[in-house]
């Protein structure tokens, strides 16, 4: 499922429409001024701004890191810079000024002065879609306080732990309807399913007999693509369709949301059905609840920001474990071990967390291929970093991949070898495939806990071969697999044991 990310957007605004010249040219006269103004004030700063190139006018460096995106090297744009300017510089990317900062320093720097000296920043355009309540949107004191609301009863591990058995329910479920009877499937849209069916049921109690479940998918799918375009809400635009889907969206929500508080009125309901029943019985600490529109704004935000990240980790999980027999041997046995003391009962939190080398696995696919390869903060005020002059309102960014692939925290860098992150791991601030900082990923945990009880049950009961193992990767701007990875399944040998359960044979 191709998604139509920033290179669509930079292709229309590089003249593949007449709408698209118009922006240009009136982005031009704008983003000229912007840079005029910037660079006059170049001059009067001491110490001086980070060393680098603005680039081009208006695109600045924008096209040279989407190309190196595109063909999954974006790491040798940033070590290419770093070799010729050093750690911190400065580039031009999406129509600001940024500076770059790096390495465990420079990530511990940004993500300790969040809200001091920087601020997070999102596209207006992605605000608009997902919606202005959204925790994404929040800064200070008020993302604290909504972040609060979450993290006390829903994303914290005895908040995930009492959905862990459904999560286990949903897997088999998937795998009886997506898996089960087939000998080739498409990865990408079988994974992006499972994630959905698992959002749908733990946030919404919206399972697929509902003809809501349906219509809610494909609006998020229209959100999805709608939200890193170039905000032209005319019909026929990508940006439009995604505005209309979160209309439709909002419609659906609405319903749930009043079908909800009815039946927690009515006592038929508990605080823990699903993130709804949370957030609607649950204040912050000022004792104020959240508002429907808040609410249909964060659950928007849940939806948007856990589906693609956790699916496209799986995905890209299901390709190194495959190019990876040794590695996904110790995955079988590890999972063997639990699944013989589980004798076929569903999954708890606590097995999620013995499955360790099957987290290492996943920490290493992050590392080599995070969903979110970079982010962006605002700079509050001026302020000097190792021996430069950040000026305000410039964009301060971090990059996973500046860190991940660099050889002197992750030696042979390119070998995907899960025993790095054995003991106490990588050194802090260099492995951040959740950001870091008071924005840190909110669904870390949940993610984890998901994509352990998927690996869980595929691995047990499948095996796999990539169609493709060439099969190219590119960033827009969540990884993209050219051809959905194509695989080619069959059921793994099993025998009856003494209960009457199957055992796992050997391969
Ligand atoms: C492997 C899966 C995931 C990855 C790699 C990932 C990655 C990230 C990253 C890098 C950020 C921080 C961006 C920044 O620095 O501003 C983030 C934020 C966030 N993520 Fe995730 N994410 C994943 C799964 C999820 C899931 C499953 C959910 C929800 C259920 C979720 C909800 C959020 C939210 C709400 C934020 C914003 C937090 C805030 O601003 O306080 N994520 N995620």
């Amino acid at each position: 499922m191709k998604m139509e990310g920033i290179i669509g957007q930079v292709e229309q605004l590089a003249g593949k429409t007449e709408w698209a010249a118009v922006g240009v040219a009136l982005v031009a006269v704008v983003v000229g001024l912007v840079l005029w103004k910037c660079s006059s004030g170049l001059k009067r700063v001491t110490p001086p701004v980070p060393p680098g190139s603005l680039g081009w006018p208006v695109l600045g460096e924008t096209l040279e890191l989407l190309s190196a995106k595109r063909a999954n090297i974006a790491d040798q744009f940033y070590k290419a810079r770093v070799a010729k300017y050093g750690e911190v510089f400065k580039t031009h990317l999406f129509l600001d000024p940024v500076v770059s900062v790096g390495g465990a320093d420079g990530n511990k720097f940004l993500f300790s002065n969040e809200n001091k000296l920087v601020q997070n920043s999102w596209p207006p355009s992605m605000i608009k879609i997902l919606g202005k309540d959204t925790i994404i949107n929040q800064v200070g004191e008020r993302h604290r306080k909504l972040r609060r609301i979450f993290t006390s009863n829903f994303f914290n591990p005895e908040g995930i732990a009492l959905y862990v058995s459904r999560m286990d329910a949903i897997t088999r479920d998937h795998i009886a309807k997506h898996w089960e009877g087939k000998d080739s499937i498409l990865g990408v849209p079988t994974v992006r399913e499972f994630t959905y069916s698992v959002a749908a049921d733990i946030f919404m109690s919206l399972r697929e007999t509902d003809p809501r479940y349906r219509a809610l998918s494909q609006t998020m799918e229209d959100v999805i693509q709608g939200v890193l375009q170039v905000p032209i809400n005319l019909p026929g635009t990508v940006y439009h369709k995604g505005w209309v889907g979160r209309g439709n969206m909002n419609a659906i929500l609405d319903t749930l949301i009043s079908e909800r508080k009815q039946e927690l009125e009515q006592g038929k309901a508990s605080s823990k059905k699903d993130l709804l029943t949370m957030m609607l019985t649950t204040p912050n600490e000022d004792g104020i609840m959240l508002n429907d529109d808040q609410m249909k704004d964060n659950v928007n935000n849940m939806l948007f920001a856990g589906h693609e990240t956790s699916s496209s980790t799986m995905a890209v999980a299901l390709k190194y474990l495959y190019l990876n027999p040794e590695c996904l041997k110790k995955v079988l046995q590890e999972q063997r071990e639990i699944a013989k003391d589980k004798n076929g009962a569903p999954l708890d939190y606590s097995d999620t967390r013995k499955m360790k080398y099957t987290w290492q696995v996943v920490q290493e696919t992050l590392r080599l291929q995070p969903p979110v390869q970079q982010a962006f903060r605002t700079a509050l005020q001026n302020f000097q970093y190792a021996g430069y002059t950040i000026l305000k309102g410039w964009k301060v960014s971090w990059a996973s991949d500046r860190s991940h692939l660099d050889p002197k925290y992750f030696p042979n860098p390119e070998k995907f070898d899960p025993s790095r992150f054995e003991g106490s791991g990588p050194p802090p601030y260099v492995y951040i495939p959740f950001g870091g900082g008071p924005h840190i990923c909110l669904g870390n945990e949940f993610a984890r806990t998901v994509i352990m009880v998927f690996l869980h049950h595929i691995v047990l009961n499948f095996e796999w071969k990539l169609v493709d193992p060439d099969e190219t990767i590119c960033i827009d701007p969540l990884p993209i697999f050219s051809k959905s990875l194509a695989l080619q399944i069959q059921k793994r040998p099993q025998v009856p044991n003494s209960y009457g359960r199957h055992l796992l044979i050997d391969p």
